[in-house]
């Protein structure tokens, strides 16, 4: 049998400091080429949860694995560099350089992965990302910061499916959508990581968007979580 796409066994994470939010994951897995909807409300800990299964952040104890992977076996510089391989990420801001090019920006983590870049085969792939993600054409040289929060959205998705990561990990990605563009976004988000194969765990408070993922979970249902502080 292959290895789960990510595992996650007895987890245990605080964030430092006085704030004391404190999350434990007794068991998750997600399945190669699965789509999983993680539903949680603001503040339930579904960022936290993402930064842990990216690495990071590293659990105070448990293990967080990707493809079979430990995070926690790799030191600060190896599990940069096996995420910028293994895992295609969309935060929830985005994170988009935005003095760089689009075409830089989707290209970014490719100077990190020496098998994701020749995946890509080319920096022709970020022009036919964007072109299949509906950006305008002539936008590959645009510095990002010029784009409409919608447009950098669709940037921060080409950047995650370049070079078809296996695990593609995504908070939020379509808050700053209106429906239609939504749907539209969601199709192609499905489509690319069908052709590619990956797995695809997103976060969400939006039960609408459930319809297409092969499971739907409520965070309350994997974690618990505990304030020891306001
Ligand atoms: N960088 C951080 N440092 C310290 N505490 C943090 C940090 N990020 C999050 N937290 C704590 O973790 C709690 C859960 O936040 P988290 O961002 O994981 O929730 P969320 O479900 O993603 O919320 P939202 O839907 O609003 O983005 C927060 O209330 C905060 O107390």
């Amino acid at each position: 049998m292959s290895e789960p796409a990510l595992a996650l066994r007895d987890v245990g994470y605080g964030w430092p400091g006085r704030a004391g939010f404190r999350l434990t994951c007794p068991a998750f897995a997600l399945a190669p080429g699965e789509s999983v909807l993680l539903l949680g409300a603001s503040g339930s800990g579904k960022s936290t949860l993402l930064s842990l299964v990216c690495g990071i952040v590293t659990a105070d104890s448990g293990t967080v694995s990707v493809g079979g992977t430990d995070l926690k076996s790799l030191g600060a510089g190896r599990r940069d560099r096996f995420r910028a391989e293994r895992i295609g990420v969309i935060f929830q801001q985005f994170n988009l350089l935005p003095y760089a090019s689009v075409s830089d920006n989707i290209l970014l983590p490719l100077r990190f992965a020496p098998d994701r870049r020749r995946r890509a085969g080319g920096t022709a792939e970020a022009d036919r990302l964007c072109s299949a993600l509906g950006l305008p054409e002539g936008v590959a040289a645009l510095p990002a910061g010029r784009l409409s929060v919608g447009q950098q959205q669709r940037v921060a998705v080409a950047r995650a499916l370049i070079g078809s990561p296996p695990l593609i990990v995504a908070d939020e990605p379509t808050s700053a959508l209106d429906a239609a563009t939504q749907d539209t976004f969601l199709k192609l988000l499905f489509e690319r990581t069908a052709e590619a194969g990956s797995s695809l765990l997103m976060v969400s408070h939006d039960e609408r968007l459930g319809d297409r993922f092969d499971r739907v979970i409520r965070l309350e249902d994997i974690v618990t979580t505990q304030r020891t502080a306001a």
